[in-house]
């Protein structure tokens, strides 16, 4: 399978192909509904207060994680202390990447999701009818990093950028722990974060000639804890919301952040994963970098028992290992929850 990349940029397309052609499954144009942020206002964190703030602002800040983790499940950081110009430099490299030919590409394409560099196009091109319009690079950059050698400038680059945002998101996830009522260190430790697995994804969206036919990715929860993520300027995520959705407006310099699976999971269902989805457009192509973060691979996870009482809040997932749990999401069809549905106790 090639690459859109190198397909989208040739000649001068005026459609795309059928098999980018995308209905939703309902058909049911009120479910695709899209409101407007200014109408629904995105939280945001000041991640500044939770790290250095007095002990007032610190737990000012948790409680409004919590809020945001239960009523959105997505927010946006700001004040995180990782530079701007590691992130444009990151994007760069990322574009740099991308913009090699598809002979140096093909060396990390057409591998098995559990190899650590893989990069291809859609999302699983083995399991799926109809394609979506993008180009994926995926590195593991922890416990183990790895990077493709080319280009050249890719390893230290990345090396630094995911230390520090693997920093950022550590923090807030010990903010999130307490604003459950959990020991600030409850997920650090339970979890084994210290050898917590961490994915760099890399996003290419061309310019689209019929952006309204296609996605870029379909609605779909990630597999993670959380997943920190910062774009070229050029908006197209969206994020469900009391059943609509909402356009992502990145504020300059942010990270938007989204709860994963696993804290749906760990959390006994108090906070849920957002669903979310991306769009395309026909005037810039977009670049996003989302880098994931989820438990030590080898961690069997399960509801916090502090989350669980068999009377009112009994379990209501089931045990699993995070290696096996992400061999299954990514081997799947990208489709909403139907991962974390394999794993929910019916009770
Ligand atoms: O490109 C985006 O904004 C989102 C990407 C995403 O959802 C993913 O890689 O899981
Ligand atoms: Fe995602």
């Amino acid at each position: 399978m090639g690459f859109l990349k190198e397909f989208a940029e040739s000649g001068n397309l005026t459609t795309i192909p059928s098999n980018y052609i995308f209905c939703t499954s309902t058909g049911d144009d009120d479910d695709d509904q899209v409101v407007a942020e200014a109408e629904e206002v995105i939280p945001t964190i000041d991640f500044s207060l939770l790290k250095s703030g007095t002990p007032e602002q610190r737990s000012s800040t948790i409680r409004d994680l919590g809020k945001a983790c239960q009523e959105w499940g997505f927010f946006m950081v700001v004040n995180h202390g990782v530079p701007e110009t590691l992130r444009e430099e990151m994007l760069r490299g990322c574009q740099s990447f991308f913009d090699l030919t598809e002979e140096e590409k093909q060396e990390y394409a057409g591998k098995h999701v559990l190899d650590p560099i893989r990069c291809g196009t859609s999302f699983n091109t083995s399991v799926e009818k109809v394609l979506f319009w993008r180009d994926f690079l995926k590195v593991f950059v922890h416990p183990q990093f790895h990077s493709p050698d080319k280009p050249p400038e890719f390893r230290e680059i990345s090396l630094e950028y995911c230390k520090r945002t693997r920093e950022v998101a550590r923090e807030l996830l010990r903010g999130i722990s307490q604003s459950l009522g959990l020991e600030e260190w409850y997920m650090d430790t339970t979890l084994q974060l210290e050898s917590g697995f961490q994915i760099l994804i890399a996003n290419i969206y061309p310019r689209c000639p019929q952006p309204q036919l296609t996605m870029g990715l379909p609605c779909h929860s990630d597999h993670g804890l959380l997943t920190l993520l910062i774009q070229n300027h050029v908006d197209g995520l969206q994020v469900q919301h009391k059943g609509k959705w909402v356009h992502v407006n990145a504020l300059p310099n942010s990270f938007l952040v989204n709860t994963g699976d696993h804290i749906e999971i760990v959390s006994n269902g108090k906070y849920k994963s957002v669903l979310h989805r991306v769009v395309v457009n026909n005037n810039a192509t977009r670049i996003s970098l989302a880098l994931a973060h989820g438990p030590f691979l080898e961690t069997v996870v399960t509801p916090a028992a502090h989350l669980v009482d068999c009377e009112n809040h009994p379990p209501a997932y089931r045990g699993i290992k995070y290696k096996e749990y992400i061999q299954l999401q990514q081997s799947n069809q990208l489709d909403g929850k139907s991962c974390l549905d394999r794993v929910r106790v019916l009770n």
